[in-house]
């Protein structure tokens, strides 16, 4: 690549965007470029004198294409009766792009200018940005996914969350535990995989997001821990933001922006744990990220369709106090005992947060709003307002804008005792009336161990516990030890068809692997309590969460092998990989699992983890989508003498002691207790005569479901859509409101955000307010 030279070779070089070549992408060399256009029929590409520029133009080729698409598709396919809904929806919400494209240039608005409109309204303060309607909501080209997993159907009421998710509407949905809501998830990434929208799953855990097949929000939003202000982010989504693992991927993955503008549809599971100011600032990222022609999008998370899951009664967000830091100036937040509150009338905090009345309703204390004192170089006081009595995502303006569609699941799969549940939901709510209270003492009996040898899996409050437990449980075990060794692959596909392989001493680095349950290194020996992480039999009730006890090891040979598991023929390679890589004289050693559910041990086989990320090439790909493909074969299994509660959400276990006594956070005894399918294979630990203040439940919570269910009898009272269960809660603010241009500084924004925070160290702090 010609960098550096003399200031006149500088002058002179231009930058070559190819939109259609053999490797789409933008070059600073022609002879490089020449490779790409050469004989390449149809090749599209133009020489600019600077690299924004011909982004700009990649930009505006790609939007021409998708609207020369979009009219294909209208004209060939207009829409039918099936889903009368989904074009009027496309028409009415997100007005067309403007057609005006010139001055493509991309600015970013600089770390001083931006405090005033990234206040809590996002972006409707005094100097906001210009905002502009979002981008419209198109289908790319796609390629069907390969065999589609076998769901079980969904009941009338979680249809209706599939057909407001089909019909382009932000959704929220809500369910006790096991009501189905990651099932309902399967469904929505189902369809959009048929219809070819590009979506994100994600939740704000690791363990979450690997149970529904996603990545972690701070993975995909390319926010890492999200401890820095939104501005900082913003400055850098455009060139330098890497996706978390772009030290092993080298250029492919540069430009977070375009992940963001890319995706149509993002999906958050277990909303509950995602953080409310890290839910905002996600927002302001995307109106940012998302802009049109340089401007930001005036809609919440840059108009990209949400689809938000998850049960508020269950686990909160885990923060610390310590680490949170000032959602706009990113420096630590005012200790507790130096914080000063403004009272509630003052003009300051009316003037800048949106729906404030309705964030009071939900027991945020209108008397706790303080500000950011941090002075900046000019000595600027950042003022930033925050209240320390918001918990959770729907306590935030933000929130309310998106004007989510919500439905309120109300039947329980997980469990089949309708006694059970009808206790489960008071506990949930913390009603802990005397005859619960007898029944739960009554399930503090020790539980023996089964038939089969298996005992309870305990459910810990604190990691260090179950550590410990599964440490000491295992070297307690005589017999002989062996390890099983996962196989590790990952695989770059382009677009173009070239595929390579990834380094395998640097897979361990990658969050997929991090984040699975099921270990590189698996330790086994005779009498181990097990847990299988895997659905390998569902009708046979051999899923993921099943307990078991290694009964032995079984030497298998290939004919063995291949016919120990009914396997669907995709996943016979998988197998043959297996065997050949871990044979030895021609057998491999296999564990044999003793399962609560079945009289004889079961040869457990190993299966595959796979993921699929795409990657983006420069800013954007083309052509097909080059994609990451992860995987991880191994035996499925963990040992299983304990587990914590938060590892436990989201899954349903057969067999279970759970350490209610410890609880510390709101959600977590109910977590714990609904995880197992009847009362009869539960055992309440520690709690003592404490046992009713377990259930910690959070008043905000309690407000914001009464708040629902009332939205939601009111609904039916009138009439609005079906009755099953949905509310449009939260106003339809925000959306298609007219903002007044402003101008803004024209500056690249590169600057870098510590040395800002080394400077506001430097200076003394300010505690007057602005
Ligand atoms: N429509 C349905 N028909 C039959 N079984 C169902 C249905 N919906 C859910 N289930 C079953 O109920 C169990 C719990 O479902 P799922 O894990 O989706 O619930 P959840 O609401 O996500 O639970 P949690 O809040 O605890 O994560 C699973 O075994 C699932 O297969």
């Amino acid at each position: 690549m010609p960098r550096g030279g003399s200031a006149k070779r500088r002058q002179k070089q231009k930058f070559y965007a190819v939109y259609k070549g053999r490797n789409p992408g933008i070059f600073d060399d022609w002879v490089e470029t020449r490779l790409q256009v050469e004989g390449f029929s149809d090749a599209t590409f133009k020489a600019f004198p600077s690299h924004a520029e011909a982004e700009s133009w990649i930009y505006e080729q790609r939007d021409k294409e998708i609207r020369q698409e979009n009219a294909r598709l209208e004209r060939d396919y207009p829409d039918t009766d099936d889903d009368p809904d989904a074009g009027e929806q496309r028409g009415s919400s997100y007005p067309p792009l403007p057609q005006d494209n010139t001055g493509l240039k991309v600015d970013y608005p600089d770390l001083d200018a931006l405090p005033a409109r990234l206040n809590a309204r996002g972006g409707d303060g005094p100097g906001a940005p210009p905002y502009v309607s979002p981008p419209e909501r198109t289908p790319p080209s796609f390629t069907p996914r390969q065999n589609p997993e076998h769901l079980c159907p969904l009941k009338p009421e979680q249809e209706r969350v599939l057909a407001l998710v089909k019909q382009g509407h932000n959704v929220f949905f809500t369910g006790p535990a096991g009501s189905g809501k990651s099932l309902i998830l399967k469904h929505i990434k189902q369809y959009l995989d048929g219809v070819g929208r590009t979506y994100a799953v994600t939740a704000p855990t690791g363990i979450a997001s690997v149970l529904i097949g996603g990545q972690t929000i701070h993975s995909w939003s390319r926010v890492g821990k999200g401890d820095k202000p939104a501005v900082c982010y913003i400055n850098k989504l455009k060139s330098t933001i890497k996706h978390p693992d772009a030290k092993l991927l080298g250029k492919s993955a540069k430009s977070g922006e375009t992940t963001w503008k890319e995706t149509q549809v993002l999906i958050i599971d277990e909303i509950s744990m995602l953080s409310p100011d890290l839910f905002e600032k996600l927002s302001v990222i995307g109106q940012h990220a998302r802009h049109v022609n340089g401007h930001p999008v005036e809609a919440p998370f840059g108009g990209m369709q949400l689809v938000m899951c998850g049960d508020f009664f269950q686990l909160p967000p885990v923060e610390k106090d310590s680490e949170k830091t000032c959602y706009q100036c990113g420096y630590p937040i005012t200790p507790r005992e130096e914080r000063s509150y403004l009272p509630p009338d003052h003009g300051y905090i009316t003037e800048r947060i949106e729906f404030l009345n309705e964030i009071h309703a939900l027991r945020v204390d209108s008397a706790r709003w303080s500000h950011c004192s941090r002075t900046g170089r000019d000595r600027e006081v950042c003022g930033h307002l925050w209240n320390e009595t918001i918990k959770y995502c729907f306590q935030t303006p933000t929130w309310f804008k998106i004007g989510f569609n919500s439905v309120v699941l109300t039947q329980v799969f997980r469990q089949a005792d309708p006694a059970w549940i009808e206790k489960l939901g008071k506990l949930k709510v913390g009603q802990v009336t005397p005859d619960i209270m007898t029944f739960l003492l009554g399930l503090r009996r020790p539980l023996g161990e089964l038939a089969s040898g298996v005992k309870p899996t305990r459910l810990y409050t604190h990691r260090k516990t179950v550590v410990d437990e599964n440490d000491q449980e295992f070297k307690k075990l005589k017999g002989t030890e062996y390890c099983f060794d996962a196989i590790d692959e990952g695989t770059i596909n382009k677009g173009t068809g070239y595929s390579k392989t990834v380094n395998p001493q640097e897979l361990e680095e990658y969050h997929f692997f991090k984040n699975l349950q099921v270990q590189k290194e698996m330790k086994l020996k005779h009498g181990a309590q097990v847990m299988l992480l895997f659905n390998i039999a569902q009708n046979d009730g051999l899923v993921n969460g099943s307990r078991g006890v290694i009964s032995g090891f079984q030497q298998m040979n290939y004919s063995t092998f291949m016919s120990g598991r009914v396997a669907r023929d995709f996943e016979r390679p998988m197998l043959k990989k297996y065997f050949e890589l871990k044979q030895q004289d021609g057998r491999v050693r296999i564990p044999l699992v003793h399962f609560t559910t079945h009289p004889t041990p079961i040869p457990i086989l190993p299966v595959s983890w796979n993921t699929e990320i795409p990657l983006f090439y420069g800013s954007m790909s083309y052509g097909g989508r080059d994609i990451l493909g992860l995987s991880r074969i191994q035996i499925p299994l963990a040992l299983a003498w304990a587990t914590t509660v938060h590892k436990s959400q989201g899954m349903t276990l057969d067999y279970v002691a759970v350490d209610v006594g410890h609880s510390f956070a709101p959600g977590q005894a109910y977590v714990g207790l609904s995880r197992c399918k009847s009362p009869g294979g539960m055992q309440i630990l520690g709690g003592g005569r404490n046992l009713e203040k377990a259930f910690l439940v959070d008043e905000g919570v309690l407000e914001f479901s009464k708040r629902l269910e009332e939205q939601l009898a009111r609904d039916k009272e009138n009439g609005d859509g079906d009755g099953d269960g949905e509310a449009a809660v939260g106003q339809e603010g925000g959306l298609g409101q007219k903002r007044e241009y402003a101008k803004y500084k024209e500056e690249d924004g590169s600057g870098e955000f510590e040395d800002d925070v080394h400077d506001w160290e430097r200076v003394s702090s300010h505690p007057t307010l602005p």
